[in-house]
């Protein structure tokens, strides 16, 4: 009796391995059953085997693909078990993301088994929800907010001077000081608090938000069930941030808000805009800058409400941690790197801030703008580095591309930026350091750091203006020397989301 219970029980295992491993099967050959081009993917994880196994990045793995058929229009990929058309053609690229628009307005569906206040935000809000708040937000990004915006960031840029003070004429880990840099910059300009990360980089701030980032292997199999299997994540009560980091993020903003309130207190922040509106239901000033144009929104939709909770305020504020910290700190650390390798570059970015402290007094919003040259350099660093390795959309709405390939609802778009950025079709000698090609506009769906159309990065403009002040700060006290130390060239950290430098990368500092 045993011995048949036993055999029955190992037929009905096998049997439904044997379907699962057939069901995993089918999903592969999603993309060769719509004749379009792609590399053989792997049981359950795709085209991931590389990143999981951690010998190349997320970034590299898309070129590999993308770079597999040049002839193509799109090709697919495998997300695990999740395809994505990834999207190659530049012109394709700007129907997607911005002239077809409203057909790829959400990121990813929406995420309806996550119960999480971090994980309400403008990143991953969906249709009229996300319309109406993005354009309530834009105006906080405005040329005018921004100008306002440059106290608090004064503060954490003389933080960052007095660090390298104290290590003046040594080499110094600019990967680690820039990620304190922007840590504080978030803490400050977000959160509305001072995080005193750059002086302290053992706080609290610092140490909890580390942990966000970080994609241990448990972390990936946690999301790996979230986005495979969400109602049963659901129910493991799986999510993706640890329950500790929601109530620390949750803490800060509540006490913010109350001192706020119950003081009367304001502040040029983030946290004091998403306060007013709260209170009033909008911002005040709508930007008559040109400079400002890509922040404009679908006007039709003010009739529209959506209620400004302490919850949205909160997952606001925390979205900004997450889509604003890495990027900015490994952008920065990129445009050092580069510029200490390229002696000219440096000489002439140097040049330039001296020219426009000398004409402005010091260093202000003005002189910035004026910076054209350390404009260039940014831009060129942000080509080769990208912060994000690529962007998505999903169809929302039957969708015919030109050569008469359908996107169905529920379909879901890859825009490699890396891979554009790097294709010597859309810029020539691709890996040279050469701000210089910025004094053409790039064609429009080859360059994307920020993402492009009514979706993309809402901020763009506080990301360059604190780059840009900080960078010119530095700059302007300090001559900059490649370390001895580094790995060249420097290589990505092959998990994670971002691109983000996988060692440390040292640059001597002399002061001038
Ligand atoms: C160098 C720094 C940064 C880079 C390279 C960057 C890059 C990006 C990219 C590629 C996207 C996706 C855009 C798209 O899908 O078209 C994005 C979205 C976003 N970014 Fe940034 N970002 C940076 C800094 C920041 C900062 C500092 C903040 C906040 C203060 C921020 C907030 C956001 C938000 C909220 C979104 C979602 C926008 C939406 O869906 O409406 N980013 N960013």
């Amino acid at each position: 009796m045993l011995t048949l219970i036993l055999l029955l029980f190992t037929i009905l295992i096998s049997s439904l391995i044997f379907i699962f491993i057939k069901w995993a099967e089918e999903k592969n050959k999603y993309w060769s059953k719509r004749n379009i081009n792609c590399l053989k993917p792997k049981l359950f994880i795709g085209n991931l085997y590389e990143v999981l196994c951690g010998r190349k990045n997320i970034s590299e793995v898309q070129q590999d693909v993308y770079d597999a058929f040049p002839n193509d229009d799109v090709v697919g990929f495998y997300d695990f078990i999740f395809p994505r058309l990834l999207i190659r053609n530049p012109e394709w690229v700007e129907k997607v993301a911005k002239n077809d628009f409203s057909y790829f307005v959400d990121r990813r569906p929406p995420l309806k088994h996550v119960k999480n206040p971090l994980a309400v935000n403008l990143f991953s809000m969906c249709g009229n929800q996300w319309r109406v708040y993005r354009q309530k937000l834009s105006p906080a990004f405005t040329t005018g907010k921004l100008k306002y915006m440059l106290d608090p960031l004064a503060e954490c840029v003389n933080n960052l001077l007095t660090l390298l003070e104290s290590h003046a004429g040594e080499e110094v880990d600019m990967k680690e000081t820039m990620e304190l840099f922007s840590m504080d910059v978030i803490g400050s300009c977000v959160f509305g608090i001072d995080p005193g990360v750059t002086k302290n980089p053992n706080s609290e701030f610092r140490t909890i938000g580390k942990t966000i980032f970080e994609f241990t292997a448990i972390q990936q199999f946690r999301f790996a069930v979230l986005t495979m299997l969400p109602k049963l994540a659901k129910k493991l009560n799986f999510t993706f941030f640890r329950p500790e980091v929601v109530t620390y993020y949750c803490n800060i903003i509540l006490n913010t808000l109350e001192y706020r309130k119950k003081n009367g207190i304001e502040r040029h922040d983030f946290i004091q805009m998403m306060l007013q509106l709260q209170s009033k239901g909008k911002l005040d000033s709508q930007s008559t800058d040109p400079a400002d144009d890509d922040l404009k929104t679908d006007k039709t939709l003010e009739g529209d409400d959506v209620q400004i909770t302490d919850e949205l305020l909160i997952g606001t504020a925390f979205g900004f941690l997450t889509a604003g910290f890495h990027t900015t700190a490994s952008s920065m650390t990129y445009a050092l790197y580069e510029l200490s390798r390229n002696p000219e570059a440096l000489e002439k970015t140097k040049r330039e801030i001296k020219e426009q402290v000398a004409v402005h007094g010091d260093i202000t919003y003005d002189s910035l703008k004026s910076m054209t040259y350390l404009e260039k350099v940014l831009k060129e660093a942000l080509r080769l580095h990208p912060g994000s390795p690529s962007t998505m959309r999903v169809c929302t709405k039957e969708y015919k591309f030109p050569n008469g390939l359908t996107m169905l609802p529920g379909d879901s778009i890859n825009i490699p930026i890396y891979a554009l950025h790097r294709d010597p079709n859309n810029f020539p000698d691709p890996l040279s350091f050469n701000p210089d090609r910025f004094d053409e506009t790039p064609t429009p769906g080859t360059y994307l750091p920020f993402g492009d159309g009514p979706r993309m990065c809402i901020g763009m403009r506080f990301a360059m203006t604190a780059m840009k002040y900080a960078l010119s700060k530095v700059l302007l006290n300090y001559d900059i020397q490649l370390g001895k130390t580094n790995e060249t060239p420097i290589r990505m950290a092959p998990r994670g989301f971002l691109n983000v430098p996988k060692k440390e990368v040292n640059i001597k500092i002399i002061k001038v």
